[in-house]
């Protein structure tokens, strides 16, 4: 899994790196720099003008380390130092020696003229503030911040947006760039929906910096890979059957939401369950039976909503929620299944919109299971928050108090554990902010729980395919033209390629 570290263990993995492999800070600078360069110049011919806005702390010493060695490419480099409280460290003041004459010094932008700056340039860099950044860009800071923001170049920030703080609520001005490149690891920021404007794509750059520090330090908060997803999904072998892979049972759909029990079927079948029990209203009998012939349907007394069921016993895993609506009689069923269920259950949509309005929640979710909101149903279960961050608090805070998983969807959906770990997919797309998508997600979670997978395991492997199972098909259908039942299509491809 990729760690996300915060500011201090990056600066302290840093430190170990440069005392253990050993190597001198300023070539460790050098070094960073140079990733950046081999980047830059594989996507940017030598005709681009360049210029560069550097602080004076390391973030700066960056920029000025990149002017060199892009001087030395033959681009026509123009550097800003922005002169303003911030202190001078040793690598900026070295870098600074190194690139003697070229520097023009910011202190002040006073006219029109200041403001159109950096018209000339074709691309901006901005090594202003990096991961050191303690407080909101001020006075000179934030006027230059401002100017770099209206320049129409294409824009590249080292490591970090300016003015982005890397694991805390950052305020404007912030720069907001094409392209983030940052050094070796992911910052939590790039994770969060309101960093999104600022960052553009973002890149890792490898440059080093110690691996047994990374594998040794304490985190909560990682970034799915597909390795460790890989490692995750157990292989078959030849004495497997049915029986080994569970039996789940869904309950889903209502009159004129039948499109939801059949989506969350079919992926439940596309995602390895060995039996699948479907609940269903009478009018959704004919329906599910000739769209899932995989599925057996277990019939409601009632015509057009769930209202009541039968023995659980012979179920591993229970689904509960897309299209059922919330009307009373679901309500009560909802509320009674719940309790009678003592094995894990993934509750998704009305299900979950029942949660939240139900006084007791803590009571009646089993222990294990997996709450599938998208953000407007996560508000309705824990209230408003005010930045990303807070989100993520109040995401960990439910998962301990239900000791259940809670994954919120979007991009970058994030999955909570009651032990306090945050993991963040890096799968999907936006082709599939479409109706339906959720349904296939509760799907293959439940398939995965009946298997016999953790919570934890089932939501990592669950949401990482699901989203893959996305680019898959947005690759060869585009993003516009994507459906949900797009993604139960490309199940089997983004399983088999993930198998081992
Ligand atoms: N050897 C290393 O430690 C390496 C560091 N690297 C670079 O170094 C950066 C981190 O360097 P620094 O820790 O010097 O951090 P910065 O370059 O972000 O500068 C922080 C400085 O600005 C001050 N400051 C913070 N907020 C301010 C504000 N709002 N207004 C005015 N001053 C403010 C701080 O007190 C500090 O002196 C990374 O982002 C990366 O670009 C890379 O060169 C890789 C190696
Ligand atoms: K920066």
């Amino acid at each position: 899994m990729t760690k996300i570290l915060t500011v201090k263990q990056i600066k302290a993995l840093d430190e170990y790196t440069i005392q253990h492999e050993p190597i001198a800070s300023i070539e460790l600078m050098e070094r960073a720099c140079r990733a950046f360069t081999t980047w830059f110049t594989e996507r940017f011919h030598a005709l681009n003008k360049v210029g560069i806005v550097c602080g004076t702390g390391n973030n700066g010493g960056d920029g000025l380390g990149i002017a060199r060695q892009l001087k030395a490419w033959g681009y026509p480099v123009k550097v800003w130092v922005v002169r303003g409280n911030m202190k001078e460290s040793d690598d900026f003041k070295e870098n600074f020696k190194r690139l003697a004459g070229y520097v023009v010094d910011l202190v002040n932008i006073s006219s029109e003229a200041d403001k159109g700056l950096f018209v000339e340039c074709d691309v901006l860099i901005d090594a202003i503030f990096g991961s050191g950044l303690s407080r909101k860009p001020e006075g000179i800071y934030a006027q230059v911040i401002q100017c770099f923001n209206q320049a129409t170049a294409t824009k590249i920030a080292v490591d970090i947006p300016s003015g982005l703080m890397a694991d805390q609520k950052s305020e404007e001005p912030i720069a907001r760039v094409t392209y983030t490149l940052t050094f070796q690891l992911p910052k939590l920021a790039f994770l969060l929906p309101q960093s999104q404007q600022y960052i553009g794509e973002w890149t890792v750059l490898d440059i080093g910096l110690s691996k047994k520090f990374i594998k040794e330090v304490d985190t909560t908060n990682y970034l799915l890979t597909q390795k460790d997803i890989k490692r995750l999904i157990k292989p078959r072998s030849k004495f497997d059957h049915k029986g080994t892979f569970g039996h789940a049972l869904l309950i889903s759909g209502s009159f004129g939401k039948m499109g939801a029990a059949i989506l969350s079927a079919k992926a439940a079948l596309r995602s390895g369950v060995g039996l699948l029990t479907t609940h269903v209203p009478q009018c959704g009998y004919s329906i599910m039976q000739s769209s899932v012939p995989e599925a057996m349907a277990q019939v409601d007394d009632d015509d057009n909503r769930f209202t009541a069921y039968s023995n659980l016993e012979s179920y591993n895993a229970l689904g509960i929620g897309p299209g059922i609506g919330t009307h009373e009689t679901s309500v009560k069923a909802f509320i009674s299944v719940l309790k009678s269920f003592a094995k894990p259950v993934v509750i998704d949509a009305d299900g979950l919109n029942i949660l939240s309005a139900h006084s007791n929640k803590y009571e009646v979710v089993p222990p294990g299971s997996i709450l599938t909101p998208h953000v407007k149903e996560f508000k309705r279960l824990v209230g408003e928050w005010s930045d990303d961050f807070e989100r993520l608090e109040k995401q960990k805070e439910l998962a301990l108090q239900l000791r259940s998983v809670v994954l919120v969807k979007g991009a970058h959906s994030t999955v909570a554990t009651p032990e306090g770990k945050l993991y963040f997919n890096g799968t999907g797309n936006p082709g599939m902010a479409t109706g339906g998508t959720g349904d296939v997600l509760t799907g293959i979670l439940t398939a995965l729980l009946a298997q016999g997978y953790t919570a934890e395991d089932a939501a990592r492997i669950g949401v990482y395919v699901h989203g893959f199972a996305g680019d898959l098909a947005a690759s060869d259908k585009g993003m516009i033209s994507l459906i949900a039942s797009d993604l139960i299509e490309y199940l089997p491809a983004a399983f088999k390629l993930l198998s081992r």
